[in-house]
């Protein structure tokens, strides 16, 4: 090599040598580049989306009876079904509630026992079963839940308990978690049953708790309890409240996204407490409980838990389903996610909502300590609440806390009779019949839209009813745009009148297409029929 750089034309080899140096990788860079361009210029739409969207438009229920429906819902928002605690439920609205139901709906609770039975469980939730006459088909599961969480009445614009309707919106506790749901899944087995009078192959369920803010332990849990001991082990799919029709929520996506939760994040309670000298505030210790307790919980908030966010995560998906219906910049960034997840990954973090999607969260929520402010408490206790990662266990999530604790002083302990493991990933593919009949029916209500999976950061009493399906969905037929999220369990919480019409749509067409899947194909029409 040197006797070549020294012989003569050395000048000409040494720039050659020096192009190949530079030019090399500027030219793996441009293909990089190139590589990237094509893939964002010819991302579209797969296939079997495609084929899922319907060919028509308009909505089947447009019938002269949206008004009344829409005052039964009205009706359902005025009693207020509040839970506090798991001792503290709002009986006699609860009682009402369950006369209300009887009063509004009365072919669905009585007297057409050939085609509908109504099963009260734990006095104030509900287990509907529509029989079907095919036996070889396999029953599915509509979930939601009738009690709501308390208000701050001060703090609300109107009336929680009025349902006051200004024209766009209802505004009411329960307007969007979830009393849409309960109303929307009863109209629409009215209408399919005794209006439609359509004849029913597969059985189905309808089970509506009444303390699902508060661990569902009397209502969703005591439904599986019943199905399980009627025999029933085995249902096609599960669909409960969860995520919904979402706008402005990913980056760079103006079209609204239908997500569906396809996994949930566990639920764990831990104490974080310190035993250590009491004493007189005038000589106090230099380090005390709530000071060991303060800086414990400050270093779980400043060094929060790792985050997940590579080709096997649900997320991933949701972003490369996302990608033909983004803005140029952000086509090019979700169709190379290979090249781009990480800045992916940082720019989730950045926000509260996609944080939780990728990693386990860490909210102080409860602290406890002192009783007098001359006394120096020997004892403090704060309370974290986490949302398991699906891709950690709780132990790897106390490990880190203590990790990052670094205090041997500090205890932390898992309150392991409230823990919920995160639950498993449901099919969400083109191979999924149950995923693709609950996105054709999301597509045929909101064709605007485009439905991806993700993974629900909140829990759902969905799990109570996981050993039942491994096809466990998580989505309600609501749109909200991620500016309105805190009204969700806050102030002004509320739905647009329209979109409650489109609620009794989506179970109507879901109960239809369901009804179908397996008896006989569904629909598929080419690209060119759109
Ligand atoms: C890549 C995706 C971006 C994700 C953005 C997140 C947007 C969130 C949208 C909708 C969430 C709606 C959640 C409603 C259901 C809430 C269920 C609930 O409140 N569960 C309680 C149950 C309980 N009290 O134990 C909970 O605390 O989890
Ligand atoms: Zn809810
Ligand atoms: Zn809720």
């Amino acid at each position: 090599m040197l006797a070549w750089l020294t012989a003569r034309g050395t000048k000409r080899r040494r720039w050659i040598a020096c192009g190949l140096g530079v030019g090399l990788p500027v030219l793996v860079l441009l293909a990089l580049v190139l590589a990237c361009l094509i893939n964002a210029w010819s991302v579209s739409e797969p296939d079997w989306h495609y084929q899922l969207r319907p060919s028509g438009s308009g909505h089947l229920i447009n019938d002269s009876l949206f008004e009344e429906r829409l005052g039964r819902f009205q009706a359902a928002l005025r009693i207020p079904t509040i839970s506090v605690d798991a001792r503290n439920l709002n009986e006699s609205a609860l009682e009402e509630f369950k006369n209300f139901l009887q009063t509004s709906f009365p072919r669905l609770h009585g007297g057409n026992e050939d085609k509908i039975t109504c099963e009260v469980v734990s006095n104030y939730s509900f287990l509907y079963e529509i029989k079907g006459s095919d036996e070889s088909l396999t029953p599915y599961l509509l979930a939601a839940h009738l009690d709501v969480v308390p208000v701050e009445e001060d703090k609300w614009n109107y009336d929680p308990f009025e349902a006051m309707k200004d024209g766009e919106y209802i505004y009411a506790r329960g307007a969007f978690d979830d009393k849409h749901a309960v109303m929307g899944i009863l109209e629409a087995l009215d209408y399919f049953l005794f209006t439609k009078n359509e004849s029913v192959k597969r059985t189905f369920y309808v089970g509506i708790g009444h303390d699902e803010e508060v661990s569902g332990r009397q209502g969703a849990a005591k439904i599986a309890e019943v199905l399980h001991n009627r025999g029933v082990k085995t249902m096609d799919f599960v669909l409960d409240e969860g995520f919904v029709v979402l706008t402005n929520a990913l980056p760079g996506v103006q079209v609204p996204v239908a997500l569906v939760g396809v996994s949930e994040k566990g639920y764990a309670e831990v104490s974080v407490s310190v035993d250590g000298v009491s004493g007189h505030s005038s000589m106090p210790p230099k380090e005390s409980a709530i000071g060991i307790i303060s800086k414990a919980v400050s270093r779980l908030e400043a060094y929060p838990q790792p985050h997940f966010f590579d080709s096997s995560s649900v997320e991933y998906t949701t972003l490369e389903t996302a990608a033909p219906h983004s803005s140029f910049l952000y086509k090019l960034i979700y169709s190379n996610l290979w090249l781009f997840k990480n800045i992916v990954s940082n720019q989730f973090l950045e926000s509260a909502s996609t944080a939780a999607t990728v990693r386990t969260t860490t909210a102080p929520t409860l602290f406890n300590a002192g009783y007098k402010i001359n006394v120096v408490p020997s004892t403090a206790t704060a309370y974290i609440n986490h949302r398991v990662h699906p891709k950690q266990t709780i132990e790897d999530v106390l490990e880190y806390d203590r990790e990052v604790i670094g205090d041997s002083r500090v205890n932390v302990t898992l309150n392991t009779d409230t823990y919920i493991r995160p639950h498993p990933i449901s099919p969400y593919g083109p191979d999924s019949p149950q995923y693709k009949l609950l996105a054709r029916s999301i597509l045929e209500v909101f064709p605007q839209s485009f439905v991806a999976p993700g993974t629900m950061i909140a829990t759902t009493d969905t799990k109570y009813y996981l050993n039942f399906s491994k096809n466990v969905y998580r989505f309600a037929p609501t749109f909200l745009d991620i500016e309105d999220m805190p009204r969700l369990h806050g102030h002004d919480e509320r739905i647009r009148v329209e979109n409650y019409r489109e609620v009794v749509d989506f179970f109507f067409r879901l109960m239809v297409n369901a009804n179908q899947v397996n008896a006989r194909p569904l629909h598929v029409h080419a690209r060119n029929e759109l």
